[in-house]
Parts: C-alpha cells; sequence; structure tokens
C-alpha cells in the first residue's frame, strides 16, 4: 500500500468529523463566486440600466455569503483540529505500542534520539498531509474547478486567457516535487542525529561535566546543528525560487486577462462588467493553485516523515509476543539448558550451554568479562532467540512458549537497577499494578529499604529523579530487589551489581537478596563470594563455553579458574573489610 492510502486509513476511522470538514470545505467554496457575480451585477444592472432599488438586495446577499463563508470557515477550522488531533493520538498510539512489541535485538540497532523524533516530530509532520493535504487539496481543486466553470460561462476567450499559466505551474510542480523528495529526507535524517545526539549528551551530562568536554561536546553538537541548517537552507533555496517562479507565472494570467479583456470593451466583444467580475474572481483561480503548491511542498515533508513512521510500524513484532504454550501459573522452576549454542552477529556467543536448575536452587554464574553471562539470562528472558539447542522450563521449550506467560513468571533484577523518573510508589507498582500499600512497605521491609524510604521527604511518593539519579546506587539496588519481591516470580534472575558500596550497604543488600532468593530457582551473575558460596552450583564460562561447574568446595580443590578468581575476589573482600 502507498504511504497516501496508508495515511488516508486513519481519517477513515473518524468518518462523522471528516465528512462534515468536508462539507463545511465544500459548501466555503462555492460561496467564493457569489461575490464577483454581485460585483458584476451591481456594474450591470444597477449602474448601467439604473436599478438603482436592487442596490440593497445585492449588498445584502454579498454581505449573507461573506458571513456564511466565514462562519463555515469557523466550524471547518474546529472539525480540522479535532481530526487532527484524533488522527495524531491514534497514529501515536500505534506506534508507541508498535515499539512495546518490537523485539530487543531491534533497540540494539537504533538510537533513541531517533525513535524520539518519530513519535514526536514526524507523526505531527506526517498528520498534516493527511489533513490539510487531503482538505485543503480538495478545496482547492474544487475552488479552480468552480471559478472555471464560471469564468467560461462569462467570457470563454477571457476564460482561457486567466487558466493559460496553469499547464506551466502544473509541469514546474511536477519537476519539483521530483528532486524535492530527497531534500526533504536528508532534513528528516539530519534531525534524527541531532536529537539523538541531545538526548545521549543530556543523558550522559555527568560524564561530560566531570570530563570537563563541555566545548569539544559543544563543537560535535554544532555541528549535527548545522548539518540540519544546511539540509533545511537547501530546502528553503528551492522553495524560494519555486514558489516566486510559480507566482511571477500567476501574474502573467493577470496581464493576459486585463489586456485582452481591456482589447475586447474597446472593440464591443465584452462588457466592463465582465472584466470586472473577472478581475474580482482571478484571485480566487490563482489563490488555491498557490495553495497547492504550498501543499505540495507540505506534502513533501510529510512523506518523508510518515515513511519513516510506517518504517517502524512495519517492521515484524517479537515472536510469540502472544502466542505459543502458555507456562502455568505459578512455575515450579525447573529450567534446563541443553546444549545451547547462540550469537549476536557471525561470531558465536554462547557454546554448547549445559545447566540445570532444579525448582528452588541456586545457580551461580561466573566468569571473565565478555564470557557470556548475561547472554544466557537475556536467553531465559527471551530478549533474544537462541540458535541451537534446547532451554526447557517446567519441560515446555521456550521458544515454543507464550512470551508473556513466561517472563510474567520471571524476575529480573539488572545490575544497574533502573528505576523511572517517578515516584517511588509507581516504580514498584511496576511489579504488580494492583499491589497494596502494605504489599509495598512488606518488601521495602524485606529489601532492607524501608528505612530510607520513610525518610525520603514524600515516602512511597517521592520522584526518583531520571534513572533514580536523586538515591544512592545501593539505595537503588534494595528498591529495585524489593520490586522483584513484590512480583514474588517463581524464577530470579538476578544480575548483581559491581559497583562498591560501603560493607554495612553491602551487608544490608546481601540481606536483602537472601530475603528475594529464598524459595526461587535464581540465576545469578555473582561478583559477591558471599553469594557464589550458597550457590547449588557454580558455573565457570569463558569466552562462551562453561569450562567449570561445581559447588564451591569442589571447584576450590579443583584448583583452577574459580579457584584463581576466588583467591583475588577473596583478597579485595579482605581489602575492603580492612578499610
Ligand atoms: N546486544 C548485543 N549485541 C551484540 N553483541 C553483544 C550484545 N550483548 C553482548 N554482546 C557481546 O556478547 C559477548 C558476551 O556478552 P555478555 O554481556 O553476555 O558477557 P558477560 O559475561 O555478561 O560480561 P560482563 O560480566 O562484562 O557483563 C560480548 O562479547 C559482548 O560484546
Amino acid at each position: 500500500m502507498n504511504t497516501v492510502t496508508r495515511i488516508f486509513a486513519y481519517i477513515k476511522r473518524s468518518p462523522a468529523l471528516a465528512s462534515g470538514l468536508l462539507i463545511c470545505a465544500v459548501a466555503m467554496t462555492l460561496l467564493v463566486i457569489v461575490f464577483p457575480q454581485i460585483s458584476s451585477l451591481v456594474v450591470s444592472e444597477v449602474l448601467e440600466n439604473g436599478r438603482h432599488e436592487m442596490l440593497f438586495p445585492y449588498i445584502s446577499i454579498a454581505l449573507a455569503a461573506f458571513f456564511s463563508r466565514d462562519l463555515l470557515n469557523y466550524l471547518r477550522i474546529i472539525l480540522n483540529n479535532h481530526l487532527e488531533q484524533k488522527v495524531i493520538y491514534d497514529l501515536r498510539s500505534d506506534l508507541y505500542k508498535k515499539l512495546q512489541r518490537l523485539p530487543v535485538r531491534w533497540f540494539d540497532n537504533r538510537r533513541s534520539g531517533d525513535v524520539m523524533t518519530r513519535v514526536a516530530e514526524d507523526v505531527p509532520m506526517m498528520e498534516r498531509l493527511l489533513i490539510d493535504g487531503i482538505e485543503q487539496g480538495l478545496i482547492a481543486i474544487l475552488q479552480v474547478i468552480v471559478v472555471s466553470v464560471f469564468l467560461f460561462t462569462k467570457n470563454a476567450t477571457l476564460a482561457l486567457c486567466a487558466l493559460a499559466p496553469l499547464p506551466f505551474l502544473v509541469i514546474s510542480a511536477y519537476f519539483y516535487s521530483r528532486h524535492s523528495q530527497d531534500r526533504h529526507r536528508h532534513v528528516r535524517k539530519a534531525t534524527d542525529n541531532m536529537n539523538s545526539m541531545l538526548h545521549d549528551n543530556i543523558a550522559g551530562i555527568r560524564q561530560i561535566k566531570s570530563y570537563a568536554a563541555e566545548e569539544p561536546e559543544l563543537k560535535h553538537f554544532n555541528e549535527k546543528s548545522s548539518a540540519l541548517k544546511s539540509a533545511t537552507l537547501k530546502v528553503m533555496r528551492a522553495w524560494a525560487i519555486y514558489s516566486s517562479s510559480m507566482s511571477f507565472l500567476n501574474s502573467l494570467g493577470y496581464i493576459l486577462v486585463l489586456g485582452v479583456g481591456a482589447y475586447q470593451i474597446i472593440h464591443s466583444q465584452s462588457e466592463i462588467s465582465t472584466l470586472v467580475a473577472f478581475l474580482t474572481v482571478i484571485w480566487a483561480l490563482y489563490d488555491p493553485i498557490s495553495r497547492l503548491h504550498q501543499l505540495n511542498q507540505m506534502a513533501l515533508s510529510s512523506r518523508a516523515a510518515a515513511e519513516r513512521v510506517f518504517l517502524i510500524l512495519d517492521t515484524d513484532d517479537e515472536v510469540q509476543a502472544h502466542s505459543g504454550t502458555k507456562l502455568p501459573s505459578p512455575a515450579n522452576g525447573h529450567v534446563v539448558f541443553n546444549d545451547v549454542s547462540f550469537s549476536y552477529g557471525d561470531i558465536p556467543t554462547l557454546k554448547n550451554i549445559q545447566l540445570e536448575a532444579k525448582p528452588g536452587q541456586m545457580v551461580a554464574l561466573v566468569g571473565s568479562t565478555g564470557a557470556g553471562k548475561s547472554t544466557i539470562v537475556n536467553l531465559l528472558t527471551r530478549f533474544y532467540e537462541y540458535n541451537e539447542g534446547s532451554i526447557t522450563v517446567d519441560g515446555i521449550e521456550l521458544n515454543k512458549m507464550d512470551k508473556q506467560s513466561l517472563r510474567s513468571q520471571i524476575g529480573y533484577v539488572t545490575q544497574d537497577a533502573f528505576l523511572f523518573n517517578d515516584t517511588v510508589r509507581h516504580n514498584l507498582l511496576l511489579a504488580d499494578r494492583s499491589a497494596s500499600d502494605e504489599q509495598m512497605w512488606n518488601a521495602l521491609e524485606a529489601a532492607n529499604a524501608a528505612g530510607f524510604v520513610r525518610e525520603l521527604s514524600n515516602g512511597l511518593d517521592t520522584i526518583v529523579g531520571e534513572r533514580g539519579v536523586k538515591l544512592s546506587g545501593g539505595e537503588r539496588q534494595r528498591l529495585s530487589i524489593a520490586r522483584a519481591l513484590i512480583k514474588n516470580p517463581p524464577i530470579l534472575l538476578l544480575d548483581e551489581a559491581t559497583a562498591a558500596v560501603d560493607s554495612h550497604t553491602e551487608r544490608l543488600i546481601q540481606q536483602a537478596l537472601e530475603n528475594l532468593m529464598e524459595n526461587r530457582t535464581a540465576f545469578v551473575i555473582a561478583h559477591r563470594l558471599s553469594t557464589i558460596r550458597n550457590a547449588d552450583q557454580i558455573h565457570y564460562l569463558e569466552r562462551g563455553c562453561i569450562i567449570e561447574t561445581g559447588k564451591h568446595d569442589e571447584l576450590i580443590q579443583l584448583d583452577g579458574h574459580y579457584a584463581k578468581l576466588c583467591r583475588q575476589s577473596l583478597l579485595t573482600e579482605q581489602q575492603q573489610a580492612d578499610n
């Protein structure tokens, strides 16, 4: 389906508004010819034939016509705004819904600023093509037809003179549109680039300040901004040439009508009243033509925006987001990885992973950085689909399972303890919308977070700032543990934070984690020896392979990689304790 047809489908969702809008627009257009007709009658009947008593009725009709036209225009604007906002709302909502259904892999390859530009800027822009383009375009075409018919009924030769510039205008518009599409695409792309950088830099403002990188970053931003300026100026330059040329072609029509009209009057082939009618109505012929040029310009930029929005809407959803075998609730939490291999791109990330977590067991994943620990956890949430082997939860193959039913039984505490820029309550309710205050406080108690939340200025209703910036790292971690506790999932995925906290906070977090893991199957990407020691099974990973498996004591006895890691970690813990 082409872009315009697809956009049109959104208008069809509000047939009453769209029809009302069109009726007002058509009625307004038809009223355009009243004034020139009345002017012509005033000249011929009142002035030339001396029927002075007709002056007042004629003037009254003209006044009524103007009043009706402006009243219809008022209605048209109101209906237009409602339709416009309804369509923007629908489009934005569809786009947001789509974004939530896209696979995580899609986001890996996108910049947040780019996606935000599409929702915040491209949607309103494509709507302009939709409402203004279709409505104004139809009115303009209708007006050209109505006025042309009126002119031909008055004087065919003069009408031809008035229409003489039309073919040149159409040809010029065709060539302008052909070349302008690319210029508009460049503007959208440059806007993306600038917004993406802005988004990134605002998120990383602390890094910029701490590295005193304001100057180079400003330079970098100005480069993006300047690229946008150049792309926009190119569009404007082309438009300046095009619109001025079009205006000049229109003027030729005026000159022709005036010259030929006067010639005909001199040679008694026409009357003054006819020329008056032409000169008062001819604007109504050229005005829609110039509006069509502006619409053409707007349509080009709207189409570029629409293409980008549809590119997202056309992307395939995550597979089995809402279909497949449902995992019975509550799950037992028996997880088996059998010979699983996976790669993000060409290079294998995980190779022949073999592991099992019985219900209630804790499995610790340790190993060097980049070994593939988070990837194992990401496969279990089905953020990514494994390429080979099998993963089962309670005997059901993961890639045949309904994703939502799977994720509803998994609690994922990520290393960065992401919090939304909202209240503590809102952040906790993400886990369970129906949680009561009592449930929240219980979870906060178990997560050792109740104390500090009570001391916040508004308790549960305190805003935590972007990514929880108003809280300390340890507080953020405990809030995210409380969030997982509210969800109360049978399976827990825990990516322990590596950031060092003081020994008191460390103990609080450790206790919170123990409360959280109780009676759940837990996969822990462990960085704390205290966590690892309690694990039912420890897997040591290197370059995507499990190279050592066993309990803590067994692996220490083996005196391999794990034992070496422990010696280093113990050293670190000892040093921390000494401090
Ligand atoms: N989204 C992704 N797209 C492409 N490659 C990725 C992606 N995520 C991770 N990788 C790569 O996959 C490999 C394994 O990464 P993973 O995050 O699983 O390691 P890890 O053991 O958890 O490391 P760390 O302890 O440092 O967090 C790394 O080489 C990493 O660069």
